[in-house]
């Protein structure tokens, strides 16, 4: 035991910091709903301004901590309130964008600010006295260090329990606009959690200060430790944060006893990130995916017309075609820019068009390198077939990678491979798979072809060229494919994807490893043009900048990779300042910050260069013909019979014995006042929520345990109360998605091909379905230009080109007016009448209930209370009663019963 004294004690010491940094971050993210990754660079700022009070101007101590953490602490908390009040609604990709923006400013502007050639080391300041304990010597200082950050976790979360203000900072996240209805500031309650969590990372940036010499890299991811610790605590649990701090603390401090070489001598920097890759895996969803605030989406709708991304490509790749004339020693850059855009290009596929964030683009292009020079060198593969494989080496890898945002949210896939960047890069690139410890570099050959000379540096650029312009294009082929519109959708809303009938986890890996090869392609290219490379190369720092970059540049794919891939590569190369890349650093750090900043309205391309763009190319003069709406079949008989069907919420039993069955070929009514459990019951018949008990047969066949999708694909259809649109989409893709989302099944290759008959089918069965809604008008503008009464229609138009029997309709008139109603319900007489579909209709507008219903039930407080014909349920006392209250309704069951 005495052995490992020593170590558990510097463990319990360090990770008694980390906890405290991690309880800051749960602070904010529990009041704010916004993740800081810029948590650590608090520190960093802390850390600093104690060095030059403490060590260059030689103020005491004590106030320059207190200059530190209570001064500088609060002072970072106020303008970090400030920057994520703003973009508490701008979409997780912008709210990434922002804080890792400020991490990138905070890291670049203190190189800067202090010659990061100098060392500077900050004495220890607490008392030097120390005890001995079983043998061990134990200095008073850290006992102060581990006592400080147990009172200041249980008094915070006193705190939290019992004062009033700690109620308000765990209300304002539920419901800020409820809190100040009772008399809260959600502004002040806010802001004092910002202050609060600022200080608490301040001060551990002041305690870590004296630990090793200054560094604003290493400060910054020490405190990402912090991110362990609150995986630990569920990003939720103070208490439990603090223990998840200790335990990777003294974890870590142990495997430095362990690990002193080999392997696993990576382990101790990566255990944090371990241990919160471990967390995303394995804690129960529950406990972290209710965690996850969920943020409005917000893209931009515009592109170029085709004729002017033909021209514009043609006229872009003729320019890179001239460079070796005038390039001259900046060739190779140029060769890895164009390279590069392959990167750019697999980050947005994930970014902007699947809405999911990545942030270990860079380690795609490490693994892309090491594979390809070992397969080409080592293995003596020929050139093209190591190219592809050094690819497919990555795929595996990021398919595990995406399984936190399967599981959970998007946000823990942000997080998941933020750490997977550094955990690579410090277990597994000295390893000599990889890069090998002697840091000597990898050889990367050029393609020995005798047929053509790729080996001089103009041969291999055009080399890249070509082969980055074919790529280019299929991936601009794929964005158009099915693969495309589900992507997008995906990025909209994975539930209308997934009651559509696709495998939304299908979508999500396939974009993930989709991504990665061409990641690792574009890595392996690059890497040859620059003959060797080593780890150095590949910091997991610049897979932030690269994400910040792929998020401000504007303009769609892949114009953005073009734009992106020079910015980072082509500026360095042509301005020779030596701190460029410092400097380039804090501009796109700024630039991630301000783009999350702007209203979305303003994250477009300019408005005249669009009206340009759209008048030169003639947009809108020849429109093409749409295809011609094909008849519907007749769908088979059918029931989806609902048995026994109880669903609970903790303590609230929504759902409450409540049996019914819903014919094809007529119109059933499920009915009751507000909170009755209709929605809830919608949600258990399409595979949304699970129920405690009970079953949900379509023909007999029980898929109560089967998900959305399966169901949708058996027949169900559904729309929504709060519909869920696809944003981004046209009225045409939309209702496509309907028609085409359950046909690419589990299948990845029927993701993206489908063969001509049932793409011609599909076709037909949208158009029928627009014309039906008499949307024609409308089928090639984005939905989110239109109104609420269109995008209903828009909603059931894709619920209609699907290949469902039974419809689920979730008030569908809500917002409608009385002409708009009316309509409605001729499309919804018209399609049972002429294709035999089912409908089970929730509404509040008893006038189409009772118009378009052949038989309706009735719930209240989750229970069904009445069934019958429209002139039963009017006449019924029961439910008159449940519409006006309580009592009345038992009064009334019980006359009826007596009657
Ligand atoms: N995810 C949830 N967690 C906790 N309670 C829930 C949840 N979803 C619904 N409830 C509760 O279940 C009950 C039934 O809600 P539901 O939305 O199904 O009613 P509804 O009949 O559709 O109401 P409305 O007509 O207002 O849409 C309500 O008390 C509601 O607060």
């Amino acid at each position: 035991m005495t052995e490992y004294l020593p170590f558990i004690v510097a463990g319990l010491v360090t990770g008694a910091v980390y906890g405290l940094a991690g309880v800051g971050l749960v602070l904010t993210y529990k009041t704010s709903g916004v993740f800081n990754f810029a948590h650590g660079a608090l520190a960093t700022v802390a850390a600093y301004a104690f060095f030059v009070l403490n060590v260059e101007h030689e103020v005491s101590w004590p106030i320059a901590a207190a200059g530190a953490i209570l001064v500088a602490g609060p002072v970072m908390g106020l303008i970090l309130e400030l920057i994520t009040r703003r973009i508490a609604t701008a979409g997780l990709a912008y709210q990434v964008s922002a804080t890792v923006g400020l991490l990138l400013v905070v890291e670049a502007g203190t190189d800067l600010l202090f010659d990061p050639t100098v060392i500077r080391v900050v004495p220890a300041f607490l008392t030097e006295e120390s005890f001995t304990l079983l043998d061990t010597s134990i200095a008073w200082a850290d006992v102060i260090v581990f006592a400080f950050a147990i009172v200041v976790t249980a008094a915070l979360a006193l705190f939290f329990r019992v004062s009033r203000t700690g109620l308000q900072m765990r209300a304002v996240v539920d419901n800020p606009e409820l809190l100040s209805l009772f008399g809260g500031s959600p502004a002040f309650t806010r802001r004092l959690a910002w202050v609060l969590g600022s200080v608490l990372v301040a001060a551990s940036g002041v305690l870590l200060a004296p630990l090793l010499p200054l560094d604003p890299l290493q400060l910054t991811l020490l405190v990402v430790a912090a991110f362990g610790a609150a995986a630990i605590g569920s990003f939720s649990s103070l208490p439990l944060t603090l223990f998840g701090g200790l335990l990777i603390g003294v974890l870590a401090s142990l495997s430095t006893k362990w690990f002193l070489t080999g392997v696993l001598s990576g382990v101790p920097v990566s255990l944090p990130f371990i241990v919160l890759f471990a967390v995303l895996l394995v804690f129960p969803k529950r406990r972290l995916a209710g965690k996850a605030f969920s943020v409005a989406r917000s893209r931009p709708t515009w592109s170029a017309p085709a004729s002017a991304q033909l021209v514009g490509g043609a006229l872009v790749i003729a320019f890179l075609a001239t460079v070796p004339s005038f390039a001259g020693v900046r060739l190779t850059a140029w060769t890895v820019a164009v390279a590069s855009v392959l990167v750019f290009l697999s980050l947005s596929l994930l970014v902007r068009t699947s809405g999911q964030v990545s942030l270990a683009h860079v380690s795609f292009t490490a693994m892309g390198a090491a594979a390809f020079s070992h397969l080409a060198v080592d293995q003596e593969m020929p050139w093209l077939v190591a190219l592809f494989l050094a690819g497919l080496i990555a795929v595996p890898i990021g398919a595990v990678l995406a399984i936190p945002a399967i599981r959970l949210t998007g946000l823990y896939l942000a997080l998941a491979t933020f750490g997977f960047g550094i955990l690579l890069q410090s277990m597994f690139y000295s390893q000599d798979y990889m890069f090998g410890a002697t840091g000597l570099g990898l050889p990367e050959p050029r393609p020995g072809w005798s047929w053509v000379d790729v080996q001089s540096d103009e041969g291999y650029y055009y080399l890249v060229l070509g082969f980055v312009a074919i790529a280019t294009g299929l991936v601009i082929w794929l964005n158009k494919s099915r693969l495309g519109r589900l992507m997008r959708g995906l990025a909209d809303s994975p539930m209308a994807v997934a009651t559509s009938g696709a495998e939304v986890n299908v979508t999500r890996v396939m974009v993930f490893c989709l991504s990665a090869f061409l990641a690792a392609v574009g890595g392996a290219l690059a890497a040859v043009a620059q003959t060797t490379v080593n780890g150095d190369s590949y910091q997991p720092l610049t897979s932030l900048v690269f994400f910040v970059l792929v998020m401000v540049v504007l303009g769609g794919e892949p114009w953005n990779a073009v734009i992106a891939s020079a910015l980072f590569f082509l500026v360095p190369a042509y301005m020779e300042t030596g701190d460029i890349t410092t400097w380039t650093q804090v501009g796109f750090g700024v630039a991630g910050v301000v783009i999350a900043l702007l209203p979305a309205a303003a994250r477009e391309v300019p408005r005249p260069i669009r009206e340009l763009v759209d008048r030169v190319s003639r947009r809108g003069r020849r429109t093409k013909a749409a295809p011609v709406a094909g008849q519907r079949p007749l769908v088979e008989a059918g029931t989806l019979e609902v048995r026994d069907l109880n669903v609970r919420f903790g303590g609230v039993h929504a759902v409450d014995g409540v049996s019914l069955s819903a014919p094809t070929g007529s119109i059933t009514g499920l009915i009751g006042p507000n909170g009755a459990g209709k929605t809830t019951t919608f949600n258990a018949c399409s595979g949304i929520n699970r129920p405690s008990s009970g079953t949900v047969c379509l023909d007999g066949h029980n898929v109560s345990r089967r998900g959305p999708a399966y169901r949708a694909r058996r027949g169900i259809g559904r729309t929504f109360q709060k519909m869920e649109l696809f944003e981004s989409l046209t009225v045409r893709e939309n209702v496509a998605l309907g028609a085409e989302a359950a046909r690419s099944g589990f299948n990845p290759l029927s993701h993206v091909f489908s063969n001509p008959v049932r793409s011609r089918r599909a076709a037909a069965d949208t158009q029928h379905a627009i014309e039906l809604c008499a949307l024609s008008e409308l089928a090639e503008r984005p939905v989110s230009a239109l109104s609420t009464g269109q995008r209903r229609l828009v909603e059931l138009a894709r619920c209609l080109a699907g290949d469902f029997r039974i419809l689920l309709l979730d008030e569908p008139s809500s917002g409608l007016d009385h002409a708009e109603t009316e309509f409605f319900g001729t499309i919804l007489k018209n399609v049972v009448a002429e294709r035999g579909l089912g409908i089970l209709l929730v509404e509040h507008d008893m006038s189409l209930v009772l118009d378009v219903c052949a038989y309706i039930y009735v719930l209240d407080f989750g229970k069904p209370i009445y069934d019958g014909s429209p002139e039963q349920v009017t006449a019924s006392p029961i439910v008159r009663a449940a519409y006006l209250g309580d009592a009345e309704v038992e009064t009334a069951i019980e006359l009826e019963v007596t009657a």
